[in-house]
């Protein structure tokens, strides 16, 4: 089994530019990815960058560069597979090896990681005739995909695998619940969690 984690280089979190600045997404993006591949590690797979373009950072993972959309880059990939292919999103900031391991162990012709708001933040591809239908309600189309091909889909439900980091709200659960460099990125940056009555925030020491 392969795992590809797409990880879009420039411009990434494009939502958290109400918090973070371009250069801060940069750097937090990262972090997360960070987070991700280490997590793929100690599942005890290795992790493939699908990454953009050349990452200018060196990474012990090997890193495949492809400019095309989301999914064809990664449509691309099972074209040419061969044998079953993951793909974990880079911004699972609260992904574990235990969590993934349920993903990579799931039984299943297709294994779907939904995530909050109808994406799919992780699958597991074995029938060979899946492809991904990234953005808008994925999982949805990842589910009638499943149905066109014949195949039978296996939903993970995961809080870890369900939560990515998109928007200024989604910071809380990496403050909350990370164990990563994502969340200590975040706090050497003056993110604190910001309780009011019922209401659970995230605010930026000195703003
Ligand atoms: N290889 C590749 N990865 C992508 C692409 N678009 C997004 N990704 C990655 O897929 C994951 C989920 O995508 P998004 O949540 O949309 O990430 P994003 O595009 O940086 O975020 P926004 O700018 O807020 O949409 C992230 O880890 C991205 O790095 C792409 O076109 N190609
Ligand atoms: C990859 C994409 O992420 P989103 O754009 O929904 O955050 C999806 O889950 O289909």
């Amino acid at each position: 089994m392969r795992v590809v984690v797409p990880y879009r280089v420039r411009d990434p979190k494009t939502r958290l530019a109400p918090v973070l600045d371009p250069e801060e997404r940069v750097a937090f993006s990262r972090a997360m990815l960070d987070d991700v591949l280490a997590a793929v590690w100690g599942a005890g797979r290795v992790p493939e960058v699908l990454a953009t373009e050349p990452l200018d950072a060196d990474l012990p993972d090997p890193v495949a560069v492809d400019a095309r959309p989301l999914t064809d880059a990664v449509n691309a990939v099972l074209d040419a597979a061969g044998e079953p292919v993951a793909v974990v999103a880079a911004d699972l900031a609260l992904a574990t090896p235990a969590a993934l391991a349920r993903l990579f162990d799931a039984a299943g012709e297709v294994v779907l990681a939904p995530g909050r708001g109808g994406g799919t933040n992780a699958l597991l591809a074995r029938h060979p005739q899946f492809r991904v239908d990234y953005h808008g309600a994925s999982y949805r189309d990842h589910l009638s995909a499943c149905e066109t091909i014949g195949a039978h889909p296996v939903t993970v439900d995961s809080y870890r695998l369900g939560t990515d980091v998109d928007e200024p709200a989604d910071l809380v659960e990496v403050l909350l619940h990370g164990e990563g460099v994502a969340g200590e990125w975040l706090r050497d940056r003056g993110f604190v969690l910001a309780v009011d009555g019922g209401r659970v925030g995230v605010r930026r020491e000195g703003e």
